[in-house]
């Protein structure tokens, strides 16, 4: 974790500012025209109150002068005072209009980059958890930063003219009044700054427990964990955890916003004091008749436009210092390099996969001490079945992770065709691919697009479309539907249609169907389906790709045992048989013993529902 986090200092306040060349370049690119008016305007509102004081100082001061004389005298600082002030409202209205629209414009392009960001990433960068609290910060606490800054700076620039200005008046008077005026709000700021360095510590070290609060009412308010939560009566179990966090967050808050409160008061009573004899000094230099009514009010209108400078010129300096903290995270995750992405440049493109080649392949996982795959070696070649097989947790969903290109950080060597994968097209080998997964995803989409993500380019294809769903036995299903495969499927959107998890199954099928894939593979794509549709699928997909490779990953041997040409047996890691059934049969070892087993409870099972 970053050292500057925890303590506040002028070093550390001036490296918070590193990031401002970058926000400044960002900024330039959203919408350059609206960027240099508002900029001008935000000048001219920083002049603007010191000229509407010198206007109210001539035109109070003419009058008390000009008694007698001829009205013109009063007339044109009249008109000055009234044009400047309709000057400084269509200003100030004009940039307000620009500032909202330009902060649309930004938001948006902050999402998008971070989507964007987000796309590149791994999926050992998701299943890391500081990468995935880098991604939370960056979307929850950064994305507004860098319009903040922008602002911040504006108004410096207009407070800072505003300051010299008012100063200027009130040198004129007195110089070494400027000392009182300055001291306060001076200290005052560095406290401020270190109740923000605070605050910012402790948003970062709780970016966890907030991601866990957040996970907790995420359950609560979402339909994927509805019916356990029901049955097993969890609502108060999650509502007490969220409580928990929530409530240690609050009184963090609390704190600091007491902290605040106090300091500032401390702070307001001594400058209340200094402010009250300041203008005690101007009222009684009028008093003695030393200076006019115009002068007069001019100097305490100055006194109070400084006051307020001052704090406004410190206080944005504060802010920009935690917001720079801030957008430190944003771009933290931003330029966080993409370990797996390999470089395209040179990468070799394939047109087909005809042999995948795994020569003592070991890995694990980044986040784990024990691998998950151990001396891995086989070869397929082009028309094989292969069915993988083994308990929970042997590796068999690693492994086709692997030969899919998700990792590449494992011992040994891969190949597809003979070439590393490594060095392989990654768009190439994923458009060979045509995979489902375990936890494969259930879209809140039409069915049309739950099946055209298999291939955004035929998604409009209707012909291509049904062949798709022909292949996964899903016709009868789909034209079933209300509007047939344009209609919305599950329940979060209207006029949605809930799918058994067979159907969605089907539908998934279909998607991977879609691709013109040289390997498909199945990871349990029956875990929700009978036993005759799941040895459909799987004659189905072995028919399919009878000059390409398939890849089946079943608990139920009995199936695999027809369509496969070859059967690996995982166990702990380790590829510990290979072979047709009827070898591994014979061999009478692990995969005799999972399928005798199968049977013996299948029989049973029978026997007991004939009973
Ligand atoms: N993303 C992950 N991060 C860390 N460890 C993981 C991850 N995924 C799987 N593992 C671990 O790797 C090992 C192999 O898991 P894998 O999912 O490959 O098993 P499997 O044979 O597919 O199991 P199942 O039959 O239950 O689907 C297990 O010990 C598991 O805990």
């Amino acid at each position: 974790m970053d050292h500057e986090i925890y303590s506040f200092n002028l070093k550390d306040a001036i490296k918070s500012f590193k990031s401002f060349p970058k926000v400044f370049k960002l900024l330039w690119n959203v919408k350059r025209t609206y960027l240099i008016l508002i900029t001008i305007f935000y000048i001219i509102n920083g002049i603007l109150p010191a000229a509407s004081i010198l206007a109210t100082q001539s035109l109070l001061n003419s009058i008390q002068t000009s008694i007698g004389k001829e009205f013109t005298y009063v007339l044109y600082p009249l008109i000055i005072y009234l044009a400047l002030n309709s000057f400084g409202y269509i200003i100030s209205q004009l940039n307000s209009y620009l500032q909202n629209i330009y902060r649309i414009d930004l938001n948006y392009k902050m999402s998008v980059m971070i989507l964007e960001k987000a796309k590149i990433l791994s999926l050992s960068d998701f299943e890391n958890s500081e990468v995935y609290d880098k991604l939370r910060r960056a979307q929850n606490e950064a994305i507004e930063r860098p319009y903040a800054v922008f602002s911040i700076v504006l108004s410096l620039i207009s407070q800072f003219l505003g300051f010299i200005s008012s100063l200027a008046i009130l040198l004129y008077w007195k110089p070494w009044i400027i000392l009182l005026v300055v001291a306060i709000p001076f200290i005052s700021t560095i406290y401020m700054a270190k109740i923000g360095h605070l605050q910012y510590k402790i948003e970062y070290e709780r970016s966890q427990e907030r991601r866990k609060a957040w996970y907790l009412n995420y359950l609560m308010t979402n339909d994927i964990a509805f019916k356990e939560i029901k049955i097993y009566r969890l609502g108060d179990y999650f509502i007490e955890g969220y409580k928990k966090l929530s409530n240690s967050f609050i009184k963090q808050d609390k704190k600091i916003i007491k902290k605040r409160t106090l300091t500032s008061f401390i702070f307001e009573i001594f400058d209340q004091i200094i402010g009250g004899f300041i203008l005690y000094l101007i009222v009684q230099s009028a008093y003695i008749g030393e200076i006019l009514l115009g002068n007069t009010v001019a100097y305490i209108r100055s006194l109070s436009n400084i006051k307020g400078n001052m704090e406004g010129l410190l206080g944005s300096i504060l802010a920009m210092y935690q917001n720079n903290l801030y957008i430190k995270q944003l771009f933290d995750f931003l330029e966080m390099p993409v370990k797996e992405e390999l470089p395209m440049s040179d990468s070799i493109p394939i047109e087909e996969i005809n042999t995948i080649e795994f020569r003592d392949v070991s890995f694990k996982y980044p986040n784990r001490q024990e691998y998950a795959l151990r001396n891995i070696s086989f070869k397929i070649r082009k028309g094989e079945n292969i069915s993988l097989v083994g308990e929970n947790g042997s590796g068999k969903s690693t492994l086709v992770k692997l030969i899919s290109g998700f990792y590449y950080d494992y011992e040994g060597e891969i190949l597809i065709n003979g070439v590393s994968i490594k060095k392989i097209d990654k768009k190439d080998l994923g458009n060979k691919i045509g995979i489902i997964f375990q936890d494969f995803n259930r879209y809140e989409l039409t069915c049309r697009e739950n099946i055209g993500l298999g291939n955004i380019d035929l998604i409009d294809n209707d012909i291509k479309l049904q062949e798709a769903i022909d292949k996964a036995y899903a016709r009868g299903m789909v034209s079933n539907l209300p509007k047939g495969i344009d209609t919305q499927l599950g329940v979060w959107f209207d006029e949605g249609v809930q799918l058994s998890g067979g159907q969605w199954q089907r539908i998934a099928l279909s998607r991977a169907f879609l691709r013109n894939a040289d390997c498909y593979i199945l990871d349990e794509p029956s875990a929700s389906l009978d036993p005759i549709s799941e040895h459909e699928i799987f004659k189905r997909a072995s028919d399919l790709s009878k000059d390409k490779i398939s890849i089946f990953i079943s608990h139920r041997l009995y199936n695999l045992r027809k369509i496969s040409s070859k059967i690996m047996v995982l166990k702990d890691g380790r590829l510990i048989e290979y072979g047709t059934h009827e070898e591994l049969m014979n061999l009478n070892k692990h995969y005799r013993y999972l399928y005798d087993l199968q049977n013996t409870i299948d029989m049973h099972d029978e026997i007991k529902t004939t009973a």
